[in-house]
């Protein structure tokens, strides 16, 4: 487990202090996938590179399975940097190095011997999935490519964590799914704990167990995925759920399709984990004798499950309208009332 009591940096400069990062304390479990959200400036890079001390904290501690990387000193920081893979925007591959002697860099640096290195490259080659290029210079390699290399040489030294500090933000939507993918896979068979700063809910989403949202050098909230997605309780939590499902909260396009006779009922229905996989509405049609005419709906997945919610108007006597409510609630699908029949 990763403990981060208190962990604060203040940047100091000519001009002004900043406070990057300003009191964080997050528990990340052993073989989670524990996402970072924020916009631009909120700390988010900041936060990763004191983790491993890339950056020096100017308060707080980080223990990392027993050992408090905060007050080690530099020889043994860096023998247990070893342990801590990082993978970055950039890339930061050697560009004179094949990818074969840029997975081996880190081996050598750790003193494996030779043949030791051929095999686990070898074997990370195959794991990243880069069988035939292990001669190519990094130029030669799409962007997808180099962060294979990226994370194989991350990996070399068998780590306990993996610290992604915007690794999918240089590619395009389909390489990015694809190396989400890789991540997702490695965590699972390795169980490797993984820490992901992104600006991009759809990362959080598509891989994350939990996740911290950032906003001024704070953690605003944190929580498992599905609860901060279904029920985000700061505004820029709100502001980032907004942005990953934006018919959600356009209630004008939503107006638009419920008809005027204030005789119906229009109700929103949220989904959670296996509800949304239920077919309630068709049961309601069977059960009773109302009409429903679905105005409005989504559905997300998450690495937790999936969420959604749908618009719902529903057209019949007032009595049925109200045993239909109660049969949904009793369900366990959470109802909003929008709209009262008049
Ligand atoms: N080396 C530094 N010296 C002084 N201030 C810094 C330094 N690095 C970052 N900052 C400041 O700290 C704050 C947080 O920056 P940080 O890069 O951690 O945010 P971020 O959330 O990662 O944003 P972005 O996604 O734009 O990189 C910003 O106000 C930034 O200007």
């Amino acid at each position: 487990m990763i403990s981060i009591q208190g962990l604060s940096k203040l940047y100091k400069t000519k001009h002004q202090n900043v406070q990057a990062v300003d009191d964080v304390s997050l528990n990340i479990e052993q073989g989670e996938i524990f996402g970072v959200i924020g916009y631009s400036g909120a700390g988010k890079s900041t936060f990763i590179r004191l983790i491993n001390r890339l950056e020096e904290p100017t308060g707080g501690h980080i223990n990392i399975q027993g050992t408090d990387i905060t007050n080690l000193p530099i020889n043994q920081l860096r023998k247990r940097r070893q342990k801590m893979g990082m993978i970055f925007q950039h890339f930061n591959l050697l560009w004179s190095r094949t990818v074969f002697d840029n997975i081996a860099f880190p081996l050598e640096i750790a003193g494996i011997s030779k043949s030791e290195r051929q095999e686990k490259v070898q074997e990370l080659i195959d794991l990243v999935g880069l069988k035939g290029r292990e001669k190519s210079y990094p130029s030669e390699l799409s962007g997808g490519q180099k962060q294979r290399v990226g994370i194989a040489r991350a990996l070399a030294n068998d780590p306990d964590v993996l610290l992604c500090d915007e690794a999918t933000s240089a590619l395009d939507p389909e390489t990015t799914d694809d190396i989400l993918d890789l991540l997702v896979s490695i965590n699972e068979k390795l169980n490797l704990t993984i820490i992901m700063i992104t600006h991009e809910m759809h990362v959080i989403q598509k891989v994350c167990h939990r996740v911290a949202v950032m906003d001024q050098g704070k953690v605003v909230e944190h929580g498992d995925v599905l609860d901060v997605f279904v029920k985000p309780q700061s505004k820029t939590a709100k502001r980032f759920v907004q942005q990953l499902n934006p018919l959600e909260h356009k209630q004008d396009s939503l107006k638009r399709f419920i008809t005027e006779d204030e005789s119906t009922e229009v109700i929103k229905l949220h989904f959670i984990g296996n509800d949304a996989k239920r077919a309630l509405i068709s049961e309601v049609v069977k059960t009773f004798d109302v009409e429903v005419n679905i105005l409005q709906g989504s559905i997300s997945p998450t690495q937790e499950g999936a969420y959604g919610t749908l618009y719902v108007e529903l057209n019949g006597n007032e009595s049925v309208i109200a045993e239909t409510l109660k049969f949904i609630e009793a369900s366990g699908v959470e109802v909003e009332v929008i709209r009262d029949v008049k």
